[in-house]
């Protein structure tokens, strides 16, 4: 069984998806095995320790829908609304919500408005709590663990929460309801543009006119444009919630980052692999026995290959000892970090992911977006305003420039030149630099994964964390830093504003 285990991660995998979970399982949902389909309840994946399960053992995405009624767009009255925002994701909806509480006229369009947001969203609590959302975790853990490696433990003193993805949504939904809110469920194809509006067609032939276009599309750039080469490096995850027999892991804390390697002593070629381009485990445990896991990379270019990361995570699990039961979802995520910003300004305006919001260190896109949806609002209730008469292009670039004003520009250079150093890191030098990373004062290590240090402190950060280096980690960021930094300082001299 070994050896057989040993010849394919896929295959490592099923004697960690071992026993049945009568319990957890109420509803009947159908799930794949392998080329065969079978139904199992709740979505739940049964899965025998002898049997030859694959790692596709997993259920299909389960696709919930809210059940609330949503007011229709009804498109037979040729009405002009003042904004339609295109994509029904977080971002898209705290703008709509925001836009239609002052009393405007707002249709959401989305192929699937009810549809809860898939992913487990993680954040930091006083995130939340400044934005008045606490309510809107599922989970919090008085704070977090980074493993740099066998020998070293750091303890995160910071409260961290999961998105409860469904009350978030019901909540924003709701409001936009009482606010008067249309939905349209569709798919946008195309947006002409015209002085004083814009047509936006729709893939079941309506056409949606609207005095402003938010693209809220996330990372399918639907409308919003790019003239750059596109050229971002690659966050890549796989994560799993599942019921497990046991875990190591302290149900107080979350594991930020687990760097330890020593689940790969047995296969020298993988552990090369993750020595040249690492990935980490993250991980909320729920309970003694639901956790949900999650190997990622935190960001490469190109990306680590998903099964390359499945079977680091089926390597580090067995190492563990954590013996999965069954699965209640995976997800798989790809979220391209830096590269270029959208065209600035352009007519349809973005948030979120289409809009270049996505940290460029770290990945992180819900707290930040959510925080820059009253900035959008206000600033398209404000060039909305009769008296301003502003329309078209005019008053597009407004509201692009409170979006990103210089000192977001500027801030997001600066996060692009960490993430240049971080591509070129491999795992012993990652845990030299995170080391210093998290000895960091509090104020500056979470500034800066919550996007609130701008350039003046961000260059005192850049110092202290040179400063908390070992000689070895500053030679690294010296050397490797070099580049990036040149090109951090034209372009913070290009963009000039
Ligand atoms: C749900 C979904 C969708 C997904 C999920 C996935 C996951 C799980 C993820 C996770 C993630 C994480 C955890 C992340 C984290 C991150 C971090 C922590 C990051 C950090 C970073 C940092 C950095 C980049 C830093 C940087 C720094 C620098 C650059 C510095 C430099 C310095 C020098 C050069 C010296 C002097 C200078 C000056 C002053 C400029």
């Amino acid at each position: 069984m070994d050896t057989l285990l040993r010849t394919h991660s896929k295959l490592e995998f099923s004697v960690l998806l071992h026993g049945f979970s009568e319990k957890a399982c109420k509803t009947h949902q159908e799930v794949k095995f392998g080329p065969k389909k079978r139904r199992v309840p709740n979505g739940c994946v049964k899965v025998k320790a002898s049997s030859s399960a694959l790692l596709e053992l997993v259920p299909e995405t389960k696709k919930e829908n809210l059940e609330y009624e949503l007011p229709m767009f009804d498109p037979s009255k040729g009405a002009v609304v003042d904004l339609a925002v295109v994509g029904g994701g977080p971002a898209g909806l705290a703008v709509a919500q925001q836009v239609s509480q002052a009393g405007l006229s707002v249709c959401s369009i989305d192929p699937s408005p009810k549809l809860i947001w898939p992913n487990n969203y993680g954040v930091w609590v006083d995130e939340f709590e400044a934005m008045d959302l606490l309510d809107c975790l599922d989970t919090t853990w008085s704070g977090a663990v980074v493993y740099i490696d066998d020998g070293k433990k750091k303890d995160l003193d910071r409260p961290y929460g999961r998105v409860n993805r469904k009350q978030l949504k019901s909540k924003m939904l709701l409001k936009c309801i009482s606010n008067g809110v249309k939905f349209h469920q569709a798919k946008v194809i195309k947006v002409i543009h015209e002085e004083s509006k814009s047509l936006l067609i729709c893939n079941d032939g309506v056409t949606v006119q609207a005095t402003v276009v938010l693209d809220a599309t996330g990372f399918s750039r639907c409308l919003v444009q790019y003239d750059k080469p596109y050229n971002p490096g690659y966050q890549m995850a796989y994560g799993i919630l599942a019921e497990v027999e046991e875990h190591p892991f302290d149900v107080e804390k979350m594991v930020f980052m687990d760097w330890r390697d020593s689940h790969l002593s047995d296969s020298k070629e993988l552990k090369e692999r993750n020595s040249r381009i690492p990935t980490f485990l993250y991980a909320m445990p729920f309970s003694s026995n639901r956790i949900f896991l999650e190997e990622t990379s935190l960001v490469a270019r190109p990306g680590v290959p998903m099964d390359d990361i499945k079977e680091r995570m089926v390597a580090r699990l067995k190492h563990l000892g954590i013996k999965v039961k069954s699965i209640e979802e995976d997800e798989h995520c790809v979220i391209p970090m830096g590269g270029p910003l959208p065209v600035l300004p352009q007519r349809v305006v973005g948030i979120g992911g289409t809009a270049g919001m996505v940290h460029p260190s770290t990945g992180y896109m819900v707290a930040r977006t959510l925080a820059a949806a009253p900035i959008v609002a206000d600033a398209i209730v404000r060039c909305l305003d009769p008296g301003k008469n502003l329309m078209g292009d005019k008053l597009s670039t407004e509201v692009w420039r409170d979006l990103w004003p210089i000192q977001r520009r500027r801030q997001r250079e600066f996060f692009c030149f960490g993430m240049d150093i971080l591509l070129k890191l491999d795992l012993p030098a990652t845990r030299r630099f995170f080391d210093a990373f998290f000895d960091l004062e509090p104020h500056y290590w979470h500034g800066f994964l919550s996007s609130r240090l701008f350039l003046p402190e961000l260059i005192t950060f850049g110092l202290s964390l040179f400063y908390h280096a070992s000689n070895t980690s500053r030679l690294e960021i010296m050397g490797k830093g070099t580049v990036p930094l040149v090109n951090m300082i034209n372009n913070l001299v290009k963009d000039r504003e």
